[in-house]
């Protein structure tokens, strides 16, 4: 039907396109089965498997920030960085639509693909150009260097009252929140830890990619108990992006204390519309740009790197730890982040700029 109705005969002049939306597949199985029959009907150029995390404004900067800064070039590695949180909060549940989402989960529906996505752009290594076969090639590269997912290094939870929703089994084990940590075995990221944390019926509603750094080494001002610094790039809402830093308090003592170097986009930018991420990126489907598209062996990549914890959790092996909506989710979470080596800031309050100060 596709091919009679929606596909150009090759006697006419113009292009097809096809935008496939998620869920690819529910494992690397069955997503190499869909992969193939849609690689019967189209090639791949003709495919633009969309995520929209790629649409979003900040998610386009990435590799902008990375790699045209001299700021961040010798700083982004193993040498400097000691953990990555990259996070999804929702604080609604998923209202009306358990039976769907009882079916793949968090990690299908947010951490698989959305998380992953940004990750690959936080880790990758700086592709040859901006072609998009460039920097997909590059993504193609981390996600294959990623290491088995431990166990010991998930948290998975369930909120209380998900299972009211008569369209999702009594028995359910689907997690509606979970942490999980990758590792990227390559010479830039050994020893680092990814914390991909997403989670509905929170107490708040942001993503945000949290970089931390190391302690600066000889703390002669004794202020390493204050906090790290740490780079925050939040995704949404009201897009972001600052540092976390050590300066003297203003006033007559030597004394430290926490503040930011602060991007609000709001503020700086304040005249620019930011368009929609299904705008943009239909717009590159337009002008046949797949450059914020998923490949096939991306995807392949991908799965491959949860299908065996998605198996386990399917089967039972791990199992859900419930939490109360309107939370933090799982207390099990924060430990795990604190115990890859998270270093919260004490006392650090932020005080948001008026333009009414400058
Ligand atoms: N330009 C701007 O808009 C700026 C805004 N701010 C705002 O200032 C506030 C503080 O900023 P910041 O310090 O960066 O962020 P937060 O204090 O919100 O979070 C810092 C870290 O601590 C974790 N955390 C938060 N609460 C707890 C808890 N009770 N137990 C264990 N872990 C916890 C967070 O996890 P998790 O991610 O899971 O919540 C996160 O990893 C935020 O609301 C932020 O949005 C700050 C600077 C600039
Ligand atoms: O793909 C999905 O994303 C939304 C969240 O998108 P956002 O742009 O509002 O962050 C999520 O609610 C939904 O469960 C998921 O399928």
């Amino acid at each position: 039907m596709i091919r009679s109705y929606c596909m150009t005969p090759s006697s006419h002049t113009g292009w097809t396109r096809v935008i496939v939306e998620k869920p690819f597949g529910k494992d690397l199985d069955s997503a190499e089965e869909l992969s193939a029959q849609l690689g019967e009907l189209f090639d791949e150029e003709q495919l633009y498997r969309i995520d929209h995390y790629l649409g979003k404004e900040l998610v386009q900067n990435l590799l902008v920030l990375r790699f045209a800064n001299r700021f961040f070039l010798p700083l982004w590695n193993r040498d400097n960085i000691d953990n990555v949180q990259i996070v999804f909060r929702e604080d609604f549940g998923t209202d009306g639509r358990g039976g769907y989402f009882d079916q793949y989960g968090i990690i299908r529906d947010i951490i698989q693909n959305h998380l992953l996505q940004v990750f690959c752009l936080v880790a990758m290594e700086k592709p040859v150009s901006l072609s998009p076969e460039h920097i997909r090639d590059e993504k193609v590269k981390v996600l294959q260097s990623v290491s088995c997912i431990n166990h010991d290094e998930v948290v998975l939870g369930q909120y209380d009252g998900y299972k009211d929703d008569p369209t999702v089994p009594n028995e359910s084990n689907t997690p509606t929140f979970a942490s999980v940590v990758l590792r990227v075995h390559n010479e830039r990221w050994d020893g680092v830890p990814f914390v991909l944390k997403a989670g509905k019926a929170l107490s708040s509603k942001k993503a945000e990619i949290r970089v931390q750094f190391k302690d600066a080494p000889g703390d002669i001002f004794r202020c390493k108990k204050q906090g790290r610094n740490e780079f925050v790039i939040r995704l949404q809402p009201s897009e972001a992006m600052y540092m976390k830093l050590t300066v003297k308090k203003p006033g007559l003592e030597m004394a430290t204390e926490q503040s930011e170097l602060d991007l609000s986009y709001g503020l700086r930018y304040q005249d620019v519309k930011i368009p929609e991420a299904y705008e943009r990126l239909i717009l590159d489907t337009i002008r046949g740009d797949q450059q914020h598209f998923v490949r096939r062996d991306e995807l392949k990549a991908a799965w491959e790197i949860f299908t065996p914890l998605l198996h386990d959790i399917d089967a039972g092996r791990l199992k859900a730890l419930p939490y109360q909506p309107g939370t933090r989710g799982p207390l099990e979470a924060d430990e795990l982040s604190k115990r890859m080596g998270y270093v919260p800031t004490l006392g650090y309050v932020w005080a948001p700029p008026t333009l009414a100060k400058f």
